[in-house]
């Protein structure tokens, strides 16, 4: 992917975002040079995807201290950025690692070392979505493998047996991440390792953030289709998808998984249809602290987004995938079924 496609770079003591609210139609840049314009950017969703958030969570915390950064100062950072979003644990895995480095230092070195710190998470983000590629391409290869050697391979009455065929909910793409993507970075993986492939890409109301993996797959040029959501009970049942892959903002200590609404909805069809499911994300999205998917804030946005204030509505922007329906999670340290998650613990 090409620096001009970054989500986030440093800039001479700001932050420039691809501001995604502008996205699909417009690639537009924004600077962030303050806490609030980095508070903003997360609540209005500039960024989103829980690893983004995170990682522009730490780079706020960097700004914030831009004056001075004494206690108060610090305690006023955090709160202000742990406000923006409650149910992507990123973002307060986050400010967490940061408030752990910076309370214990003097006031006046805070500020370099938050930059640091920001720095790393950043990076750290990379480079475990890189390895959640590399685990999600050999899931892949071995659907591909499968399919190859059923009786009548290539001669489907739906749908190319040579090709995977993945379905994805919302974007958890490059987009979502400082690079590569969770549940994409298989399917780029996929891409550069020349495994046929198609995604199916739900549009995913009311934010519609299937149409940024839909710009992201057509950047690089993998092939796709877009569907409504209501769409993928039927593909699912003519056996059109040979695996869901999707991200996550939250998995609790026992595998129950916080996505996008309507997440959980794909986990019940798929399961209904024998098609397997699985959850692509980085450690820093497990949050051991949390038991089960019942103890997971579930953020409620604006009815606006879906009604335009005509209609009474309910905007919950998540909901959660009980473990019993997850086949595996695919992480930087490999694909584990989700009461293995424990031995991921730090
Ligand atoms: C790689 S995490 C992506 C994750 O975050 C999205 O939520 P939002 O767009 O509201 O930030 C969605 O749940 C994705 O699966």
């Amino acid at each position: 992917m090409s620096e001009a496609l970054a989500t986030l770079r440093e800039d001479e003591g700001a932050v420039v975002i691809l501001d995604q609210t502008r996205l699909p139609g417009a690639r537009q840049f924004c600077r962030l040079s303050t806490l609030e314009q980095a508070a903003e950017a997360i609540r209005v969703m500039r960024v989103r995807g829980a690893p983004l958030i995170g990682a522009t969570a730490a780079y706020g915390v960097a700004l914030g201290l831009a004056e001075e950064g004494g206690d108060t100062r610090l305690d006023h950072v955090l709160a202000t950025l742990g406000a923006t979003r409650p149910t992507a644990v990123n973002l307060h895995w986050a400010l967490d690692r940061m408030a752990a480095v910076l309370r214990p230092l003097p006031a006046a070195s805070r500020r370099a070392v938050a930059w640091t710190e920001a720095r790393a998470i950043a990076a750290e983000d990379a480079a475990a979505n890189g390895a959640i590629g590399v685990h999600g391409l050999a899931l892949l290869q071995e659907i591909h493998a499968r399919n190859l050697a059923l009786p009548g391979a290539g001669h489907s009455p739906t749908h190319d047996i040579d090709c995977v065929n993945v379905m994805t909910h919302c974007n958890a793409g490059w987009l979502a991440t400082v690079a590569h993507g969770t549940a994409l970075a298989p399917v780029y993986a996929a891409r550069e390792a020349g495994l046929p492939l198609h995604v199916w890409v739900s549009e995913t109301r009311p934010r519609n953030q299937g149409l940024l993996t839909a710009w992201e797959l057509d950047q690089a040029g993998a092939p796709h289709t877009v569907i409504a959501d209501n769409a993928a009970g039927l593909l699912l049942m003519q056996g059109r998808v040979d695996c869901v892959i999707v991200g996550a903002d939250r998995i609790a200590a026992n595998g129950d998984t916080a996505n996008k609404v309507g997440t959980y909805l794909k986990a019940l069809a798929a399961r209904a249809h024998g098609v397997p499911f699985y959850v692509a994300a980085p450690l820093s999205t497990i949050d051991f602290a949390c038991f089960t998917g019942g103890d997971i804030p579930i953020e409620e946005r604006d009815g606006n987004e879906l009604g335009h204030g005509l209609v009474p509505v309910a905007n919950p922007a998540f909901d959660v995938t009980p473990a019993a329906l997850i086949t595996a999670i695919i992480t930087e340290r490999g694909v584990c079924r989700p009461d293995q998650l424990a031995s991921l613990q730090p």
